[in-house]
This record gives C-alpha cells, structure tokens and sequence, in this order.
C-alpha cells in the first residue's frame, strides 16, 4: 500500500522516495494541514496528521513530516518557526544572525507522524551539525548552510544526506515500526 505523505515540500518527498524505494511507493498529498503553534513538532506533526486522515474520509493512513533548524546560540531559533523564517528571513540572513556567534552548533530535527484508523504515532529524527557559509547545490531549505562531518548537506546525494539526516534517523524509525505492524 501506498504511503499517502502529505506535504507541500518536494524536497522532503524526494528523501522519502529514495529511502523507501525497496518498502512502499510513495504518494505525495498537497493538503494543507493546520500547523498550530506549538513548541513542539511533534504536538504540530500528530496534530497535522490526524486532521489529513479525518479531512480524507478517515479511511486512508497518512504521513505528515514537521521539521525545524535549532540554532544552538540562539536558543533553539528558529525551531518550529523554521518555515516562515525561511520565507520571511532567508537562509543567507539567518547565517549571518548565526555567524556573530562563537558557538555555531545547531540541530536539525523531524517528527514524523503517522495517523491511520487505530491512532497516530510519532517517530523522531536528530541531527548534529554546524552552521557554515553556504555551500552545494543539493538538498533544499537550510542544507546549504548545514554542515555535518565536513560537507554540508546541500553537498550531499539524497542518499547521504538520508544516511546521515535527521529525516533518514525519522524514516529508518518509522520503517522499523512499520514493517513490525505488518508481519
Ligand atoms: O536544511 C534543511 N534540511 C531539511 O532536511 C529540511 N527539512 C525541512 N527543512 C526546512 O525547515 C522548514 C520546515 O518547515 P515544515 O516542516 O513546515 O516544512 P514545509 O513547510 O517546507 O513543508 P510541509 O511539509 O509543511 O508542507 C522549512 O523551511 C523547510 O524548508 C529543511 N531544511
Ligand atoms: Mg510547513
């Protein structure tokens, strides 16, 4: 069956794609979900989740990703406010608030949450990096600025930045509960 993931980001189908090729087709659904305010993207990822199930008829299971850049210094900035600091600020602005810093450590994180008829589970995914001066044509959102181990992830094919990502972390921990559901 089809995961049904609805998200309006391509880049994040994409890494989907690729990392559940050998498991399930992926369906990407443009409807968009309430995010509520909320410090937290799980609360924001489960809430989304439910309401796409229920507005699809509450028949069809659905995936829903909330992801967030936290800048260390800036205490966890712009974290689940990520996307309208993108459209707002820019990812160049943003590193250049991040860069007066002397501690450019950051965390990208993703909650993914799968809603289906028996309730909605959530699956984490972490990662550490630093913040650096944009770099790579790859990836989309803040990876050109997001470095980890030397590259940033704009430097990275989809399938390394998936072995390495916070969203692969999220999907590996998803895949595992999923495949348990189904034996
Ligand atoms: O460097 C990055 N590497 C990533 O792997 C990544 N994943 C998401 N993002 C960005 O962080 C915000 C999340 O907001 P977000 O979860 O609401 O997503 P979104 O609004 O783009 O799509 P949707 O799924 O909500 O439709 C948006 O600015 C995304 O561009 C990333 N940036
Ligand atoms: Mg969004």
């Amino acid at each position: 069956m089809a995961i049904r993931f609805v998200t309006g980001n391509e880049g994040k189908v994409r890494e989907a794609r690729e990392y559940l090729a050998d498991i399930e087709p992926v369906e990407q659904i443009d409807y968009d979900y309430t995010e509520i305010q909320s410090d937290s993207l799980a609360e924001i990822a489960a809430h989304g989740a439910r309401e796409a199930f229920d507005e699809a008829g509450g028949e069809q299971p659905v995936l829903v990703d909330d992801a967030g850049l936290f800048v260390d210094a800036l205490g966890g900035f712009p974290g689940p406010y990520s996307a309208y600091v993108e459209d707002t600020v820019g990812v160049e602005r943003l590193w250049r608030l991040a860069r007066e810093e002397e501690n450019r450590r950051a965390h990208f994180k993703t909650v993914l949450a799968y809603a289906d008829e028996t309730g909605t589970e959530t699956f984490d995914g972490s990662v550490a990096g630093t913040l650096v001066a944009p770099r790579g044509e790859g990836g989309f959102g803040y990876d050109p600025i997001f470095e980890y181990n030397g590259q940033t992830m704009a430097e990275m094919s989809t399938e390394e930045k998936n072995a390495i990502s916070h969203r692969g972390r999220a999907l590996a921990a998803f895949t595992e509960w999923y495949a348990d559901r189904e034996a």
